[in-house]
């Protein structure tokens, strides 16, 4: 199966394909390098081509929507996509050095707000969707494989920094895990390309307060090498459904 993993920044990308044996090939494309055709398990498993395309929505559906239509038009079209990397996760679901799964991934910020102070998403304003949801299966595959937690995932364009915009995100989105700043712009290039997409993250931070010191970056990092070890031998495309 050949799977497009995207993440944020080269950091999140490395431990990824730390997950693999030999180092990958490099192939440069317009918003970043690809490290192209790692492979976590034997010669039968996922074949990976991982790329940082850049911090937050936009960036990331550049670049998955690149590395989408590169491969689509020699021919080798990609049959996953994962939107992967670091996260703040909403506790006492998702705990630090954890990992979450996507049920569903939100643009929880995607609309308009209303005169009396509320929110109008862009499904209700008539415009479009602010979710995408995973294939049941994918999602509950990846979850069993990785230990991972299911639920929403959050794409916010500003990291929450008070428990006051916590609360809010999780009156709108009670089943939220974790927000990141990707995966809702990865979706939207897998959807437009019609390829299955989950999210898959481990947990730096809970989100809430902004405390910078408290983030523990390496365990999550760590964790994300771990998931992405016990993620590929469960990649067969019967899971796609
Ligand atoms: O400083 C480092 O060494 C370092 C290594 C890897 C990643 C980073 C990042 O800062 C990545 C930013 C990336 O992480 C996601 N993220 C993590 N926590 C949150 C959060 O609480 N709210 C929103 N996003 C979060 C996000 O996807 C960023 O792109 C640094």
């Amino acid at each position: 199966m050949r799977v497009l993993v995207v993440t944020a920044v080269p950091a999140e990308r490395d431990a990824v394909t730390a997950a693999a044996g030999p180092p990958p090939r490099e192939v440069r494309l317009p918003g970043g390098t690809l490290l192209h055709r790692v492979r976590p398990g034997d010669a039968d498993g996922p074949v990976l081509d991982v790329l940082a395309a850049g911090v937050g929505p936009a960036a990331a559906a550049a670049g998955a929507a690149t590395a989408l239509t590169a491969a689509a038009v020699t021919g080798e079209p990609y049959e996953l996509v994962v939107a992967a990397g670091i996260a703040g996760g909403f506790a006492p679901r998702a705990a630090l050095g954890g990992v979450v799964v996507s049920d569903t991934i939100v643009a929880p910020d995607l609309g308009a707000q209303s005169s009396d102070g509320g929110f109008l998403s862009l499904d209700e304003l008539g415009f479009g969707v602010i979710e995408h949801r995973v294939p049941e299966r994918l999602a509950r595959t990846v979850a069993e494989a990785t230990g991972g937690v299911r639920g929403a995932v959050l794409t916010v364009t500003s990291a929450t920094g008070t428990a006051e915009r916590a609360a809010e995100l999780t009156a709108r989105h009670p089943d939220a895990v974790a927000e990141g700043m990707e995966g809702f712009g990865v979706a939207e290039a897998a959807v437009a390309h019609r390829v299955p997409v989950v999210e898959l993250r481990a947990v730096s931070n809970a989100v809430g307060p902004r405390d910078r010191g408290a983030w523990r970056i390496g365990a999550a990092l760590t964790a994300l090498t771990g998931a992405f070890r016990r993620l590929s031998p469960v990649l067969e495309p019967e899971v796609l459904t």
